[in-house]
């Protein structure tokens, strides 16, 4: 929603600085206006980012919200501790030591951050394009979703093959969805494999609440030693990369393509 109306804004101030003659252009910009609105995704969210003592998270007042931010912060560290439980599993599952991404300095204040999601109900779902959150697959280490139950997500299995294939992902009570995030997968040479997923909107109300471990962001993502080989060397031609300058590029490749294809996936 922020998002929607941070577009307009940017397309009115458009408007407004044009000269005399390009304001006849007026009427195609403001046609553009709408099809942007009425393309880019339809889910709006809450955001809160790292709890660690420099955090810039704004809370709501006390009075409006009462208990709110306690609420959040003890939802925050929980999930954060399920999630790095999980990252030792993932170490096992690779024969290394169950504290190699802690060594590796990636747990350290991880820039984990929590999305508290809403999807209308009443957003035309029959218009093509238009998606609750369009396919992406997620940028950090693991994502643990919760949703209430209500239908609408879908993973694609081999996202690399054409035509895409996806599949609804059924909701278990209780029961996290992880996801694989890319820089997991960069990490493990697509021994784990980031997860292709996108959210259809199916005229009912949805609720969700994804939690991002992201690594620390000075941590070096590179293919660990123990996932290539020569038979199997590094997939990813990139260098080494700072986990904050990934993050980065890839927030700045997401708001090039959704101006580009008005559509907005972080
Ligand atoms: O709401 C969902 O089920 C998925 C959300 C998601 O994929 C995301 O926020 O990255
Ligand atoms: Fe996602």
């Amino acid at each position: 929603m922020v998002w929607r109306k941070n577009c307009l804004r940017k397309f009115l101030s458009r408007v407004r600085s044009f000269s005399h003659s390009q304001l006849k252009r007026r009427k195609s910009l403001l046609s553009r206006i709408t099809e942007v609105i009425q393309k880019c995704d339809s889910k709006e969210g809450f955001y809160v980012g790292t709890l660690a003592e420099n955090h810039q998270n704004q809370w709501p007042s006390e009075e409006d919200l009462p208990s709110w931010r306690s609420t959040m912060e003890a939802y925050y560290e929980k999930v954060l501790s399920a999630g790095m439980k999980l990252i030792s599993l993932v170490a096992l599952a690779l024969n290394l030591d169950e504290d190699f991404f802690q060594k590796l300095g990636a747990l350290n204040e991880p820039m984990a951050f929590l999305r508290l999601l809403h999807y209308p109900g009443d957003v035309d779902s029959s218009r093509e394009g238009v998606y609750g959150a369009s396919a992406h697959s997620d940028y950090g280490m693991l994502t643990l979703l919760l949703t209430d139950g209500v239908p609408g997500l879908q993973v694609c299995r081999e996202k690399s093959k054409q035509p895409q294939v996806w599949e609804d992902v059924p909701s278990m009570s209780g029961a996290f969805i992880v996801n694989i995030g890319d820089m997991m997968e960069r990490w493990t040479n697509c021994l784990f494999r980031s997860t292709m997923h996108r959210v259809m909107l199916t005229g009912e109300e949805r609720y969700s609440v994804a939690f991002f471990v992201e690594p620390n962001k000075d941590c070096i993502v590179e293919c660990l030693e123990s996932c290539c080989s020569e038979s199997c060397p590094p997939r990813y031609r990139f260098p080494p990369i700072r986990s904050s300058d990934y993050l980065e590029e890839r927030f700045r490749l997401a708001a090039t393509a959704s101006a580009e294809n008005h559509r907005i996936n972080i």
